[in-house]
């Protein structure tokens, strides 16, 4: 099957960063891809938790997934969009990161909330407290798609190594991880933990990601590493996309999963242990 990794540079207007977004979706469709994949945060990228709350909606009136599902429909491909901020009933008025797997007639085929938020402080003035401005999900996701199971992940969650083993311990042959990672951690953790989770996982690792400066409402601009990434089941590196806007087209080989587990079958070697 071809694929396609979509890399954004998203505002904090949704109109355009769907139209933006449905450029790109278009184009890569138009080279073949029969399952394209966006980055988190595909409706809006923001520092200002009340423009969010201004311009953002609950997931019935959200305009880019009502686009985006249409946008699918009318292309008949499969859509990982890899993530909306969207309300929720959170009584904190806290935001879900939701992920979307849409399917060819234009249905929801599933849902996955981002489980760990990216609450750090990095140094040199960077920090970030996710969980201010989203409640994070309970609930690890497989998917189907026709000829392969999906293992749904967001950014940081990349870090979690139990999660991606949970996931391929119910099945999934491809895990994603698309992002809005941030510059220095990208520089110092970006490929090794994507080539990691793909290696120790035998499955490909689909990562599109936001790249470039954002919103500057908050005075400071967001800026995101970009390199949207494919690893393939042996951790080859198929596809790094640099800094630009974009989509990568590739061919997605499921395959090649049971090829990687033959020769290294340490999904099978794992054991269970007493603690230590
Ligand atoms: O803020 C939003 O609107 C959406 N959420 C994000 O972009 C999140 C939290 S700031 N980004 C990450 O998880 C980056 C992780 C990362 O960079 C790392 O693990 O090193």
């Amino acid at each position: 099957m071809k694929a396609a990794l979509l890399q954004l540079n998203v505002s904090d207007d949704p109109v355009a960063n769907l139209v933006e977004t449905t450029a790109l979706l278009r184009a890569a469709v138009a080279e073949g891809a029969q399952f394209v994949l966006t980055p988190e945060v595909t409706n809006c990228i923001s520092t200002s938790r009340d423009r969010q709350r201004e311009v953002l909606q609950d997931e019935a009136s959200d305009i880019t997934l009502a686009g985006l599902r249409a946008e699918a429909a009318a292309q008949g491909i499969w859509l990982l969009i890899g993530s909306l901020a969207v309300k929720t009933d959170d009584p904190d008025g806290r935001f879900a990161n939701r992920q979307f797997l849409i399917a060819p007639d234009g249905g929801i085929q599933a849902r996955y909330d981002k489980i760990h938020m990216f609450d750090v402080e990095i140094g040199q003035g960077e920090s970030y407290r996710e969980s201010a401005g989203y409640r994070p999900g309970r609930r690890a996701v497989v998917a189907d798609l026709p000829a392969f199971r999906l293992g749904m992940a967001t950014c940081y969650d990349m870090r979690f190594g139990h999660l991606s083993r949970a996931l391929v311990q119910a099945g999934a042959q491809v895990l994603v991880y698309p992002s809005a990672f941030s510059p220095v951690t990208g520089a110092a953790h970006w490929h090794s933990l994507l080539r990691a989770r793909a290696i120790e996982s035998g499955a490909w690792v689909l990562a599109p990601a936001q790249t470039g400066t954002h919103d500057a409402t908050e005075g400071k601009p967001r800026s995101t590493y970009g390199h949207s990434l494919v690893v393939d089941p042996w951790g080859d590196v198929l596809v790094d996309a640099g800094t630009e806007t974009g989509f990568s087209v590739f061919d997605l080989d499921i395959d090649r999963v049971a090829n990687a587990r033959r020769r290294i079958p340490a999904l099978e070697n794992a054991r269970d242990f007493d603690g230590p």
